[in-house]
């Protein structure tokens, strides 16, 4: 097992390598807890009040005995949240990225693949033999233009995107995307993993567009509903159709019944209070503040993620490290999550963070940016 030394020795050299962090005694500062829904009261209450109830696995996969009335009743809840007429949930959105895609398309189908699309997007599309293109970040004229000269060559063609991008922050444009499948008979699936409760119920929400047959709606319960796990949204047809093919989902134990009750609670207080997410603009707007007092070269969409950029892969580590030291917490983020020479800090906005704790955030940033040009 020589191999894996002398591998890891390359990683350690390309200063890529990479260690889980026991986060004890210091702030976070780049979850994706971004609504500070993982430990509210509420969704702690009932998601204890399930597992006491149903106990702490399903016990099974979906289709053989691992499907309550909590995977039921979360799965109507997430129809309704995201304007679909149905839903399905999978044990978590890796799971549901490398399961659904290659359900949808084949050998003889097209994928179109924005560059910046997550890893389970990237891993779910090899898995479907499908021919792949991947098409600049939200170069949709790009796109619009392939598929003006090749489209009559593959028999489905399914154009992928995240909608918020999980590591910049930006927001792809579903309105043209839309118009682009319309005109080339194609089908879209949007990962609204960054999305849901972020920037509304989800990109269809926040573009005021409705769901029509060939969007294939996919998100997660990990983010900013505090949970975990994921789901696909779309036609009853789509669903039923999924439960029958995606593999991820046959063959894989349905999440806790206590996770989807406590998911189902969050949606709840999303919907009774849709001032949260003016607040997560506002606390997104507090960050900037702080941010401008320093010269970082940070990034800013009207999203709770707010990369910091530093390009240098050593100088990014180096600063989370300093930052470290001082009680902060932020990922540094690197190749391959993304490109070479693009490393970051991956700050979030989160509502769990207090006026204190952005005093914190500054004074952290002062003292380890201290000298820095
Ligand atoms: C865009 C996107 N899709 C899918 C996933 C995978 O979701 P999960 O963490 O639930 O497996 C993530 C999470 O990291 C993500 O950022």
């Amino acid at each position: 097992m020589r191999w894996i030394e002398e591998e890891l020795k390359r990683i350690k050299e390309a200063n890529l390598y990479r260690e889980r962090i026991l986060l004890e005694g210091v702030k976070d500062f780049c979850s994706n807890d971004y609504l500070g829904l993982r430990k509210h009261p509420e969704v702690v209450e009932e998601s204890i009040r399930v597992l006491k109830e149903a106990g702490l696995g399903s016990g099974a996969s979906q289709l053989v005995s691992g499907y309550t009335k909590h995977h039921r009743e979360l799965e109507e809840k997430l129809a309704e949240f995201k304007g679909t007429e149905s839903c399905v949930l999978f044990g978590s959105g890796f799971l549901a990225n490398v399961g659904t895609i290659p359900a949808l398309v084949e050998e003889g189908d097209l994928v179109l693949s924005d560059e910046l699309n997550h890893a389970s997007i990237i891993d779910g599309v090899r898995l479907s033999k499908a021919q792949k293109r991947v098409f600049k970040h939200k170069d949709y004229e790009e796109l619009e233009e392939f598929l003006k000269k090749n489209r009559k060559k593959f028999r489905r063609v399914l154009i992928i995107t995240d909608t918020v991008f999980s590591m910049d922050g930006d927001v792809a444009d579903l309105k043209r995307l839309t118009q682009i499948c319309e005109e080339y008979d194609c089908m879209l699936y949007i990962d609204e993993a960054h999305t849901t409760g972020t920037i509304g119920k989800g990109g269809l929400d926040y573009f005021g567009i409705e769901h029509k047959e060939y969007i294939i709606v996919m998100g997660t319960l990990s983010k900013a509903l505090g949970s975990y796990g994921a789901f696909v949204c779309g036609t009853k047809l789509l669903i039923d159709y999924l439960v029958n093919k995606a593999r991820s989902l046959i063959f894989s134990t349905s999440l806790p019944p206590s996770v989807c009750a406590g998911a189902k609670k969050a949606i709840e207080i999303i919907e009774e209070n849709p001032k949260l997410i003016e607040f997560l603009r506002k606390k997104e707007k507090e960050i900037l503040e702080i941010l401008e007092q320093f010269s970082l070269d940070y990034k800013y969409y009207s999203t709770p993620i707010i990369p910091i950029m530093v390009y240098d892969e050593k100088e990014t580590v180096r600063i989370k490290e300093e930052l470290l030291k001082e009680g902060v917490f932020i990922q540094a983020i690197r190749y391959p999550t993304v490109p070479k020479g693009k490393a970051r800090l991956r700050l979030t906005a989160s509502l769990n963070y207090t006026r204190k704790d952005l005093e914190f955030l500054k004074n952290a940033l002062e003292k380890v940016l201290k000298g820095r040009a």
